[in-house]
């Protein structure tokens, strides 16, 4: 089919928030057009995707796989002792949901509260909240809702060290929940739900959900892949539509070749937050000093956008674990026999299978004690009185375990282990992304702002050490994997210890090297034992210094951005209102984590949709029409036992 060149709405980038606006709008009125033009290639069937277990391939930075952009520091930071931090983001339809880990987490109330906008509190947003979600877990609240596309559950199945990590998370304070996703839990540890179908076995992604199961059963609905949004296209400050460029622009000497469409009614941008700003920039929507620099017509002055970006900080900390845990380093690790075994159950019972899963089976959400904090240092307690101590439904860290090493493998020496990743939910730290061109291939520029605010450090410090707690008490531990942890003064009683003798015998039992001495580069110790570990490892300052080094060399995002364009006041470097109209222009919405004023204590899947269900609901409104519910019906509904799981499917 022929696109049309003009229609009622475009959606600018096919990510979570997009993807729900694109399908609501196109399924609540079969005459309305509406065209969604997204940067990447399309995901339908691709089971690079749909596949829950190789998630982690996404991260391949290899030139062959481009499902996601690596934006990189433009500059090296003094806060990452001269690093330049990385920030890999979707380039692809579903955008985040067609790549991300598929850990269901929500945020807080008083996180959506604290965006101190009418309309938009945690309150208004339930019945949202509950209308996406296809709830397939038994729960003991009345927070999550069963009719909606997007499925949630445990997955085909849970690894034991699941169970591991809860009681030994237990034994040092932390107390088990069914549910720590209940809108209000801030100091809790759970089996972990995933974003997957427990009756398919695949992963429930935002553009199956929404916009394929729109486009099965209507044709108003046009979708245009591997197109960049290069600008949106003005009367006046009218947005009249948009002009789009090959993503890759391979012919035509480099030159910039635009497509335009019209749009008669609206332009949505919902191409994230590192996306989102660059397009507005390129309109002719932001710092006027900025765009007038570069040669663009001012449209509106805007200082706030790309400004005030924020994520949450990862670290990972890797440990050994007994020869018999099952985990998945075989399988990322490439052993033939143990790929073709997974991939045949899931092709055969991909609801049970074990690749119907991410293996990050258990996690929690932590406070600090009393006494915790005394030892955080004053920014991080000026902080706390802030941001913290009145809200006790705020975590300031998640963790979580996966059963494997989330690491190259060829990097690592053989045997098991487990990662704990440990994720700042609310860093004070903020970076910034502007243009530096008025051309959609130049990079911009992009300073992510990690840790570049000193009481960042503490909280981090603190959930290593209390990570480092639970895996020492875990009954599979079997030492640490010391080139993934701080590196502590050899003599420190803190300084990590490696697999110990018993279990490396296992690997090598025929190894001559296997325990001797070497001087400080091997420690081989007893066998752990954990039902012997009562008391907690005491840190120096030496100790804590090396933790903070740690932090500043490996500490990465979460790929959680979110903040470029936020919903407050203009006054206060606002980009949108409570509509999520951009100030000093008409037709033209942001829809998609730009907008959120301030952090969100959760993995940001589940924001990013509920915003795309918000900002549906505003467009309707503003079009005379109401969302259709129940959503349309998501492809790959019950795959029959027995059939290849990779044939299309309804
Ligand atoms: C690797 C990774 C792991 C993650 N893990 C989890 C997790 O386990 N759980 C969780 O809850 N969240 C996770 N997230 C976060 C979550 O996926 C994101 O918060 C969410 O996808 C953000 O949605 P969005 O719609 O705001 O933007 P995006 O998902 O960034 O979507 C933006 C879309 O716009 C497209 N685009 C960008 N620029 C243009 C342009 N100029 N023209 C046209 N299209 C454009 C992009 O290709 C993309 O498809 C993860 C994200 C990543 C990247």
């Amino acid at each position: 089919m022929v696109h049309p060149e003009e229609v009622d709405v475009i959606v600018c980038g096919g990510g979570p928030a997009g993807s729900v606006v694109a399908g609501r709008l196109a399924y609540a009125d079969p005459n309305l057009k509406v065209m969604l033009i997204e940067g990447g290639a399309n995901n339908r069937d691709d089971p690079w995707v749909y596949r829950p277990g190789i998630y982690v391939k996404n991260m391949q930075r290899d030139g062959i796989n481009d499902k996601a952009t690596f934006y990189v520091d433009t500059m090296k930071s003094s806060h990452l002792r001269g690093r330049q931090a990385i920030v890999p983001c979707a380039n692809i339809l579903g955008g985040g949901s067609s790549i991300n880990f598929q850990m269901y987490t929500r945020a807080s109330a008083s996180d959506w509260d604290d965006f101190k906008t009418e309309g938009w509190t945690a309150q208004d947003l339930l019945p949202l909240m509950k209308r996406l979600e296809n709830y397939q877990k038994p729960v003991n609240n009345d927070t999550h809702g069963y009719d909606g596309p997007i499925a949630i559950s445990n997955g085909g199945q849970i690894m034991p060290v699941a169970q591991d990590f809860l009681r030994a998370a237990h034994a040092i304070g932390v107390p088990f929940s069914d549910d720590i996703q209940d809108l209000n839990t801030a100091h809790g540890a759970e089996i972990w739900a995933k974003y997957i179908n427990r009756h398919t076995g695949r992963r429930s992604d935002a553009a199956t959900a929404y916009v394929h199961s729109v486009m099965d059963v209507q044709t108003n609905l046009y979708l245009r892949t591997n197109a960049r949004v290069s600008r949106v296209v003005f009367e006046g400050n009218k947005a009249v539509g948009v002009a789009y460029v090959p993503s890759r622009n391979r012919a035509h000497a480099g030159a910039v070749q635009e497509t335009i469409v019209k749009a008669r009614k609206m332009v949505v941008l919902s191409s994230g937050t590192l996306g989102t700003p660059q397009i507005l920039e390129r309109s002719g929507v932001g710092n006027a000093e900025l765009l007038q620099k570069l040669d663009i017509k001012v449209v509106s002055d805007l200082p706030g956008v790309g400004e005030q970006y924020q994520d949450h900080y990862t670290t990972l900390s890797i440990y050994r674990v007994a020869n018999e845990t099952i985990t998945t380093d075989d399988f990322l690790r490439g052993v033939k026999e143990v790929q073709r075994e997974l991939f045949q159950e899931w092709e055969t019972r991909p609801e049970k299978a074990r690749l119907s899963s991410n293996v990050i089976d258990a996690g929690w959400k932590i406070r600090p004690t009393e006494e915790e904090l005394k030892e955080m240092g004053p920014e991080f307690n000026e902080l706390w009185n802030q941001y913290f101590k009145d809200k006790p439904d705020k975590p300031v860290m998640f963790g979580s375990i996966v059963a494997g090493a989330y690491a190259d493998h060829t990097l690592l020496p053989p045997g098991k282990y487990v990662t704990m990743f440990q994720y700042l939910e609310y860093p004070a730290s903020r970076g910034k992304i502007h243009i530096q061109s008025t051309s959609p291939y130049v990079e911009p520029f992009f300073d992510s702002g990690f840790m570049n605010n000193k009481a960042d450090f503490a909280p981090i410090r603190w959930s290593y050490k209390k990570t480092r707690e639970v895996a020492r008490r875990m009954d599979a531990f079997r030492g640490e994997l010391t080139s993934h942890h701080p590196h502590f003064h050899p003599g420190s009683p803190a300084a990590t210890r490696d697999i110990d003798i018993k279990t490396a015998k296992e690997i090598y039992p025929d190894g001559l090297t296997v325990g001797i001495h070497m001087g400080t580069w091997h420690r081989p110790g007893e066998p752990y034992d954990a039902s012997k570990v009562h008391e907690d490892i005491k840190y120096t300052a030496e100790d804590d210094k090396a933790i903070d080094d740690w932090i500043a060399d490996h500490v990465e995002t979460t790929w959680h951005s979110l903040g470029t364009c936020a919903m407050k006041p203009r006054e206060q470097g606002g980009v949108v209102d409570k509509r999520l109209s951009v100030f000093g222009t008409e037709n033209l919405k942001c829809v998609d984590l730009s907008i959120c004023p301030d952090n969100l204590g959760t993995n940001t899947y589940s924001s990013a949709l509920l915003v795309g269900e918000k900002g549906a609901d505003l467009i309707l409104e503003e079009l005379g029409l109401k969302v259709r519910v129940p959503h349309a019906p998501v492809p790959h509904a019950p795959i029959p036992t027995g059939k290849p799981a990779t044939q299309p499917a309804r």
